[in-house]
Formats: structure tokens, C-alpha cells, sequence
């Protein structure tokens, strides 16, 4: 058996610091990792950058990379708010020999978990709380109230699908958090797996 290409992902409810963490582990030369750069239907925010961030296709484009099945997986993760992992993304970073690694919701997530079951690290973030989500989300200034209440309102159904995950990482103290995701991460990607029956 060989180490394979693995992927490792990172799914919770929106505020609890998904985002923080990849970027962590991103900056840690030795996992070897590269991020999947996914699609979505949204606007770019203050910053974000396409082709870095996002691919930003709007959702005219996003519906119709959806008809010609170019996703590997995707979601209406919020009304109207499409986000999706593209096929073409994922085949170019293992074709530079990388471990992929996912920023994606819950149901995306396990979707690639069922797809790639041996290769897959599937990683919940848990927030000390739903209202600790609502701090974050306040202070990221990223979102009106309007869109945090919308992101903390699904948050409990979120949260119940933890147990599914191989790995849940409690993101209370934010470096204990980085220090947990670094050792899962490091362990899973030195595994040999056996190859996936690709669905
Ligand atoms: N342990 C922590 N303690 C306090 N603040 C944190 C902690 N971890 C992350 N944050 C902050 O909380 C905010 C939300 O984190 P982040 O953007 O990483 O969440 P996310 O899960 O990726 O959210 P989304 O799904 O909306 O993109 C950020 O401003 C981040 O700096
Ligand atoms: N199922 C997928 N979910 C994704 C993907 N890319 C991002 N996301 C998730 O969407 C929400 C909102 O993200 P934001 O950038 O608008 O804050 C968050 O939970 C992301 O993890 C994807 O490709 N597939």
C-alpha cells in the first residue's frame, strides 16, 4: 500500500472557526496540503479575492456548472447562497501531489466522506456555544445581523451532526484548537489508506 492523496476536511456551523484553523494548517509546510478552492453563487466580500477565496461565478454560471455536472459535491448551504466543490479543482491539486483540504459545510463534508470513505478525514469544529457563534460572527464584521441570524439559526441541526465526523475539535481556546488539528491532521496524512471505490 502507498500514501495516497488524502483528503481532509473541515466542516461546523458558520462562526466556528473553520476558516481560522485551515488557514493555520495551510502554513505548516510539512502536511503538504493545498486548499480547495471552492465555488460559490455569493459576492465577494471586502478582500476576498477570486481564484483564491472563491471561485466567484455568480448563479447563473453556478446553475449551469451545475446541469453540465461539474461538482463533486454542492449545497444550498443558505437561501439562495450555492457553494460547491468543483471535480476539476480537486484533480488539479492532487495532480501536483497535495493532500486536499476542505472548508465546506456539514452536509458537504459528509457527502465527501461517503464518497472517499478510506481517504477522507472528516473533522467537525465545535463552538463552545451557539451564542458564542453570534459573538464571532458580530465581531468578524462580515455579515449584516440580518445573515448571522440566518447562520445561527441552523446551527443546532449543524451541531447534532457531529457524531458523524471521525474527529471532533473542540475551537474553544484557539491555539489548544490549532495544536489538536495539526496532530489529526499529521497522523491521518502518514496513514497508508487503501484505495476508495470512487461512487
Ligand atoms: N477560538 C476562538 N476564539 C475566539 N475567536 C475565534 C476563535 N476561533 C476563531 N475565532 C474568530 O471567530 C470568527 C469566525 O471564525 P472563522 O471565520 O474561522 O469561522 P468559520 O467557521 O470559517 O465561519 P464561516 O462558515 O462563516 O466561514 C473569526 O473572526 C475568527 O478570527
Ligand atoms: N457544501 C459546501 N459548502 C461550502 C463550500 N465552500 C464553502 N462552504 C460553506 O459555506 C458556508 C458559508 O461560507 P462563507 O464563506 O459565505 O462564510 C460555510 O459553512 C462554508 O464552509 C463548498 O464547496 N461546498
Amino acid at each position: 500500500m502507498k500514501v495516497l492523496p488524502k483528503l481532509i476536511v473541515f466542516s461546523a456551523p458558520s462562526g466556528a472557526g473553520k476558516t481560522t484553523l485551515v488557514r493555520h494548517l495551510l502554513t505548516q509546510e510539512d502536511l503538504n496540503l493545498a486548499f480547495s478552492i471552492s465555488a460559490a453563487s455569493r459576492e465577494a466580500r471586502d478582500g476576498e479575492v477570486h481564484g483564491k477565496d472563491y471561485y466567484f461565478l455568480g448563479t447563473h454560471e453556478f446553475k449551469n456548472r451545475i446541469r453540465a455536472n461539474d461538482f463533486l459535491e454542492f449545497e444550498e448551504v443558505y437561501k439562495d447562497q450555492f457553494y460547491g466543490t468543483l471535480i476539476e479543482e480537486v484533480e488539479r491539486l492532487w495532480a501536483q501531489g497535495k493532500h486536499v483540504i476542505f472548508d465546506i459545510d456539514v452536509v458537504g463534508g459528509l457527502r465527501l466522506k461517503k464518497k472517499f470513505p478510506n481517504r477522507t478525514l472528516a473533522i467537525f469544529v465545535k463552538p463552545p456555544s451557539i451564542n458564542e457563534l453570534q459573538i464571532r460572527l458580530k465581531k468578524r464584521k462580515t455579515e449584516t445581523a440580518e445573515k448571522i441570524a440566518m447562520r445561527v439559526a441552523k446551527a443546532s441541526t449543524e451541531m447534532a451532526t457531529a457524531p458523524q465526523f471521525d474527529v471532533i475539535i473542540e475551537n474553544d481556546n484557539l491555539d489548544a484548537a490549532k495544536l489538536k488539528a495539526f496532530q489529526t491532521v499529521h497522523e491521518f496524512i502518514n496513514k497508508e489508506v487503501s484505495d476508495d471505490e470512487e461512487e
